[in-house]
């Protein structure tokens, strides 16, 4: 089975047309990956460690552990030219214009392409769109840059295990080395290629919730045979802290009763990683469902 693809050329849901913002996109990837990545995991981990994860896993710089040779950054906000300066800032003291405009670039037009990636599968549910404005206007971007040196375990070559994102939807760039692997209906892998200008959408628990299960959220991973370093570029959305993600109205009625009470982001991503939620199967039924695993 291969992997389906939507070719979203020509539609154009309201603003610029996808194609000029796929372009714009594909034009800002190049500086990115040959210059502003390579240059800012070159510098000392004492620098990238001033990228602080104080709010919970996953939301500061990841250095190698447990065996796993990688590392990565966030910069959230990253639309934000302020933001991203005061990143820049931290990493380089005496400052870097050219790695912010490089970033804030790309983010401006990857968040085009997003809004209309999650405009279109909103309306494709039939979700009014007030409702999607209303739903969109509540989320904020955050970039995660990741750096994978080649797998540990050249047997398996994973470098991320499977896992949910816990956002609303991530574009994943990769550039030129294989990767990302997601799990299809019948049960295989199957990789996204790292062509040029491709772009992958993962759906993650945040639309799970909002779409009342509607969309489910993608089980992926990282793996990577040819055991070369590699680089990619998570665009991410999800929810404002302290507003929490609720099943959209339009998308709860008789035929679809409510699957999931809200849920907070801040709450959630801090006990999925815990012990117990690492054993669960389906961590974000057990934190928010309705109906309980093993309960009918
Ligand atoms: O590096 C990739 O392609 C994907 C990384 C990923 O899945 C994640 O950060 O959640
Ligand atoms: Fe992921």
């Amino acid at each position: 089975m291969e992997l389906t693809k939507v070719d979203l050329r020509g539609v154009e849901p309201g603003g610029p047309g996808w194609e000029a913002a796929r372009a714009a996109v594909t034009a800002s990837m190049v500086a990115l990956f040959t210059r502003a990545l390579p240059e800012l995991f070159a510098l000392p981990i004492e620098a990238k460690k001033r990228n602080l994860n104080n709010r919970g896993q996953f939301r500061g710089y990841i250095g190698p552990s447990g065996g796993m040779n990688w590392e990565s950054l966030v910069v959230e906000e990253s639309a934000d030219a302020a933001r991203v300066r005061g990143f820049t800032d931290l990493m380089w003291p005496d400052g870097n214009p050219e790695f912010c405009e490089t970033m804030v670039s790309f983010a401006k037009n990857i968040l085009k392409l997003e809004e209309m990636v999650e405009t279109l599968v909103l309306e494709g549910l039939g979700v009014r769109g007030e409702s999607i404005g209303a739903q969109l206007d509540m989320l904020i971007d955050v970039i995660r840059i990741w750096h994978y040196g080649a797998p540990a375990d050249t047997e398996t070559a994973v470098t991320l295990p499977p896992h949910y994102d816990d956002i609303m939807v991530n574009a994943i760039v990769q550039h030129e080395v294989e990767g990302l692997e997601v799990h299809v209906g019948d049960g295989r892998w199957v990789a996204v290629p790292a062509e040029p200008g491709t772009i992958a959408f993962v759906a993650g628990d945040q639309l799970r919730v909002a779409t009342n299960g509607r969309v489910p959220a993608c089980y992926h991973r990282v793996r990577t045979p040819s055991n070369r370093d590699r680089f990619s570029v998570l665009f991410g959305r999800r929810q404002k802290d302290g507003v929490p993600v609720r099943p959209l109205d339009d998308l709860v009625d008789a035929e679809h009763p409510l699957l999931y009470n809200p849920l907070r982001h801040e709450e959630y991503s801090k006990w999925r990683f815990s012990e117990e939620a690492r054993k669960l199967e389906d961590p974000l039924k057990e934190f928010c469902g309705v109906e309980k695993v093993g309960v009918c």
